[in-house]
């Protein structure tokens, strides 16, 4: 996990002002049968030290509304390079991505800065929460940079911290949580502005595996209420068993 991804901290993937809060439900439920988002033979390559290296090599993917598809793959073999193209963070060097009608490879900066804004959650390793603010203050700051108006704030704090079982420790600052507490703050965060995806490199892999099958039952909750995909990697054999798809990578390709 070496590239931009596990850089950027969530609070970098929301930085242009933009009209939040007009996904709903309905309009997804409607959307149900296509694609969420499609990637079509995508490549990436970098120039390291004047070599080229092909990271990516022909990917091919589809995710479905409501799923929960999985990355699986040894390190190295090019899953957060993916998550960053599908995440608009980076641009694929050659092939097509789609997010519902956006073609996210041929957007500039400002267009999928938007698209994430408004559509997008990430969730990382390390959580990524602000030290000295408290699980709630985490997420209220999710919905402020995100230009959710304050009047929707209380509302939305307390419920996406209900769905992630920490109502009764809204009130402590991450240091006074548990690992699993923090990621669950952090799954609040990630689906506080109603993205239609998740994005989660690695969710669970500083927890132990009773943290992490708390997070996955968690991932699944919040696929049923708040009607959104979720797109992770993972090492972890047990957990790939919630999976409804898992895309195994070998060498910056998919094998069946
Ligand atoms: N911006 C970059 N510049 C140069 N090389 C990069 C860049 N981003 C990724 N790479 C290289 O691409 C390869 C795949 O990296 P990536 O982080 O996608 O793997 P991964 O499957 O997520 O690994 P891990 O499971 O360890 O997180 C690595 O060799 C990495 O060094």
């Amino acid at each position: 996990m070496t590239s931009w991804f596990r850089k950027r901290s969530t609070l970098e993937a929301f930085s242009v002002e933009e009209e939040p809060f007009s996904n709903s439900t309905s309009s997804r439920i409607i959307g149900l049968q296509s694609p969420l988002l499609t990637v079509r033979d995508v490549h990436r390559s970098f120039q390291v030290g004047g070599q080229q290296l092909d990271v990516l090599k022909g990917i091919e993917m589809e995710l479905r509304p409501l799923q929960l598809v999985m990355l699986k793959g040894r390190s190295g073999s090019g899953k957060t390079t993916l998550l960053n193209l599908i995440g608009g963070l980076d641009l694929p060097t050659k092939g097509e991505i789609l997010f519902q009608e956006h073609a996210i490879h041929h957007s500039s900066d400002d267009e999928r800065t938007l698209i994430r804004r408004k559509e997008i959650g990430f969730i990382f390793q390390s959580y990524a929460l602000m030290p000295l603010l408290s699980a709630w203050e985490n997420v209220e700051l999710a919905l402020r940079m995100a230009g959710v108006p304050r009047s929707q704030w209380k509302e939305r704090v307390n419920h996406c911290l209900d769905l992630v079982g920490l109502s009764k420790r809204m009130h402590h600052r991450p240091y006074e949580l548990s690992g699993g507490e923090q990621q669950r703050v952090a799954i609040a965060k990630a689906i506080a502005h109603r993205p239609s995806l998740i994005l989660a490199d690695e969710p669970t892999a500083e927890l132990d595996s009773q943290m992490g099958a708390q997070i996955m039952s968690v991932f699944r909750s919040i696929i049923a209420t708040e009607q959104v995909t979720i797109c992770m990697t993972t090492h972890d054999p047990t957990i790939l068993e919630v999976a409804d798809h898992v895309y195994e990578m070998v060498d910056g390709r998919f094998v069946t």
